[in-house]
């Protein structure tokens, strides 16, 4: 018979821990000529780590500490190829030094900067580029990879060629149908990659983010859109129809409504040329492009990732 007369101690459940947003900024210097990668890296560990929740054991427990110094260790050692390089090095080293670590999640964010070129001269003068921010995640449980990377904060806005009619309409409906409107989003994308272990070549992270990034703004400016629906479907059928290292895209638009201004109180004829820009709210479409046959795997929530 089981003793009930003590109730049985809770389980601990899902677990992780490490030093978030460790803000790391690395110079390469090629003589005169300096190079600049500037990241923020999150690092989060689990594994063998009920001890240290259920009696306070810490024999199993790397600092947090000691994952910030590793990532600033890492840059200077190794420095920064890519976001993804670098993010890979960390999490194979803490899953395959440390006995108890059993997983590696590294998010890193990186910001970029352009020359400031002056007369000929440009060697190590930067300004910070927009405010796009560019993303990654790496998974690591010691035998298989997941790396998924993408954007933020990519504003984009085309002034023609976006129509939106024929929709649903009941009593509530107000929205005029448009045949010439401004569309213009706040792109955030994630792409998985199908690279998932050491025995198949990695891509190219540099060169997969300069393109995939290219294919995404081309894609929005070259579709003719009846929807930002379909411009989402354009986007992300185009990235996994030319990187075959691509096999997932999920993107979160918020459609920035224009909104024409009434100018007739003013005797003035507005010809699609004077828009209130809202903020909010803003109709918000979300959707993941797979590959034919491939297994949905970027959370629906991008804000999770
Ligand atoms: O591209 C659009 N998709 C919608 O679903 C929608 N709904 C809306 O009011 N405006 C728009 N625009």
């Amino acid at each position: 018979m089981a003793d009930n007369s003590r109730p049985a101690r809770p389980v601990l459940g899902q677990n992780q821990y490490g030093k978030a947003e460790n803000r790391v900024v690395r110079i390469t210097r090629d003589g005169a000529t300096h190079h600049i990668k500037d990241l923020n890296v999150s690092v989060s560990l689990s594994g063998d780590m009920e001890d240290v929740h259920y009696s306070g054991s810490n024999a199993s427990v790397l600092p947090t500490d000691t994952t910030k110094n590793t990532v600033y260790a890492f840059a200077k050692e190794h420095g920064i190829e890519s976001a993804e390089q670098f993010g890979i090095h960390l999490a194979r080293h803490f899953v395959t030094s440390q006995e108890p670590i059993h997983r590696a999640r590294i998010r890193i964010e990186e910001y970029g900067w352009e020359r400031i070129e002056h007369g000929g001269k440009g060697a190590h003068s930067f300004a910070r580029t927009g405010q796009e921010t560019r993303l990654t995640q790496i998974t690591y449980d010691g035998s298989s990879w997941e790396v998924v990377s993408g954007l933020k904060d990519l504003v984009v806005l085309n002034s023609t060629d976006s129509e939106f009619w024929g929709y649903v309409k009941d009593k509530y409906t107000t929205l005029p149908e448009a045949y010439d409107r401004i569309l213009a989003t706040e792109v955030s994308a994630r792409w998985r990659f199908n690279w998932t272990d050491d025995e198949q070549q990695a891509p190219d992270w540099e060169e997969s983010y300069a393109q995939t990034r290219q294919h995404l703004l081309r894609a929005f400016a070259e579709t003719y859109s009846l929807s930002l629906q379909q411009t989402l479907y354009a986007m992300g059928s185009r990235i996994v129809e030319q990187r075959a290292e691509i096999d997932e895209v999920r993107f979160s638009l918020p459609n920035k409504h224009h909104f024409l201004v009434d100018l007739g109180p003013f005797g003035l004829k507005n010809d699609n040329e004077v828009y209130f820009a809202a903020d909010r709210p803003y109709g918000l479409i979300e959707a993941t492009v797979l590959r034919d046959g491939c297994e949905a795997r970027i959370p629906a929530d991008l804000t999770n990732l």
